[in-house]
This record gives C-alpha cells, structure tokens and sequence, in this order.
C-alpha cells in the first residue's frame, strides 16, 4: 500500500481581489504518495500553482489542513515552516532563480550548506556527483550567465536534491525551455523519480504530464480527475501519450 507524505483536508484559498475575496481552492481533498511522481494538469488560472504553493508551505492556505509528518502546516509558526521546508522539501520553478553572481557550484552547495542536513564536505561531495549525473560537471566555476538555459535548469535542480528532500516540487520547470533542454530536464527528473524521489509537478505540457506515475486534473479549487499510470517508458512514449490525451480531452482540457 502506498505511503501519504502529504495529505490536504479541505484544502481553501482565497485571495482579496477589488474589495472582494475570490476563491480559488474551494475545498480541495488530496493525498500526495512517497515514491510517486504526480503531475498536477487543469486549465489556464485554475489554481494548479496555488495548490503546489499551499501544500508545500510556500504560501499559507486559508481554510482547511495540510498534515505532514503529523502536523498540519497551515497552522505551522513560520520559524517551524521555514526550517521544514529548507530540510524536508526540494523546489524547482519555471524561472531557474539561480544568484548571479555565485558559480554553480556554489548555487548548489550554498543551500545545502544552509539545509544543515549534512557536513559541508558531503554537501561538496554531493554536488560533485549531482553536477556529474546532469552533465554540468565542467561548468563548475561559470557563472549562470555563462550557461545555456537547459544548463541553468539542471543546476536549479541539482540545488533543490542537495539536501535529499522527502518531497521535490516543481512548477513548470520546463515552461522556458526549449524541446531539447525540456526533454533532457523531463528525463533527469524521471531518473530521479526511479531513484526513489517524490516529485509533485505543475505543468501544462501533456509531454511533460507523460513522465507521471500519477495524474491530477484540477477544476474549480478541486481535484475532479486521477489517474494511476504505469511507470515511464521511453518506448512506450507514444501510446502513454494516446492515453493521457485520451484521458485529458475526458477532462473537456
Ligand atoms: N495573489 C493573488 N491575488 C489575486 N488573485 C490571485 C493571486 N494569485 C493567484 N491568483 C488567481 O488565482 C487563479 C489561479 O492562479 P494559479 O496561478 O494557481 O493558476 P494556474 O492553474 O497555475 O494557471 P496557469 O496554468 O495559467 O499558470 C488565477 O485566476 C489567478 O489570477
């Protein structure tokens, strides 16, 4: 049976908009399991990264729970939240946010530095190896503006499994780059996901949606759509995607 690492309980968030609320998440219920990777879908402004904020702690929901590891987050003090998210949660955004003026190396072992999960010689270490696995060993000492976006990317990455985070959330890593960049992060990812991390993603490519084990479709502040899939195959691409939109055009996406 799988293992909930997260577990929303009537899930709200509304935002004060013209002297008014809008309700964005209106009651949401969703676990979240180890080991899978869950791909969240919806239409455009449906509330996709408002979910992914709140259940990771990035922003604070404003109704309902968040349990993980037996504490509900919402009501969580922000020191608590902080040091929770630093420790225990990994984050990838479509904007790679890497600091300008720190090499890559340094953008990756600086948080982990900070994570206080380890030693810095092992956070070196680890970042030795995880510059090597995304082929950006060589770019060590470049500064970002140096790299190609896709290089940025696997740096951004690299950062947010520094610390081997439980959970590893990504918000349209893939939406500023182009296919080739889009398929080498989608693959690293998917060897991430089969080395055992759980990955909770956002996206609206149903390329990047077929790397799933898990797919959520997200309508009116709720999850109306899941589908369980069988674990990413490179030749099976073609017929996953068959399926997905299959399933996606069910969805009226
Ligand atoms: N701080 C805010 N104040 C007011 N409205 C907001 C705020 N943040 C988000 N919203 C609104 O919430 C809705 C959902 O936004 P969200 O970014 O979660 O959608 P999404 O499904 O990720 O969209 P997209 O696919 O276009 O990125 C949108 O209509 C957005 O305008």
């Amino acid at each position: 049976m799988k293992k909930a690492i997260l577990s929303a309980k009537g899930l709200c968030r509304s935002f004060a908009h013209n002297g008014g609320q809008i309700h964005i998440l209106t009651g949401m219920d969703v676990d979240i399991y180890e080991k899978d990777f869950t791909v969240i879908m919806g239409a455009s402004g449906s509330g996709k990264s408002t979910t992914l904020y709140a259940l990771s702690g990035m922003d604070r929901a404003t109704g309902g729970q968040v349990i993980y590891g037996g504490e509900d987050i919402v009501r969580m003090s922000e020191k608590k939240l902080c040091a929770l998210r630093h420790s225990d949660f990994g984050f990838i955004f479509q904007q790679m946010h890497l600091v300008s003026n720190l090499t890559m190396f340094e953008n990756i072992t600086v948080p982990g530095y900070l994570s206080k999960t380890r030693s810095a010689a092992e956070i070196d270490k680890r970042a030795l190896e995880l510059m090597d696995k995304m082929g950006i060993s060589h770019l060590k000492t470049h500064l970002p503006s140096q790299c190609s976006g896709g290089e940025q990317q696997r740096c951004a990455i690299a950062r947010a499994v520094i610390h081997e985070p439980v959970l590893l959330f990504a918000d349209e890593p893939t939406g500023a780059l182009n296919k080739k960049n889009t398929t080498e992060v989608l693959d690293l990812l998917t060897d991430l996901n089969r080395a055992g991390q759980s990955i909770l993603m956002v996206t609206h490519d149903a390329r990047a949606a077929c790397r799933a084990s898990r797919l959520l479709y997200i309508e009116d502040g709720r999850v109306i759509g899941d589908l369980e899939l069988t674990p990413y195959e490179k030749q099976e691409e073609h017929s996953r995607e068959q399926q997905i939109n299959a399933w996606l055009a069910s969805m009226e996406w």
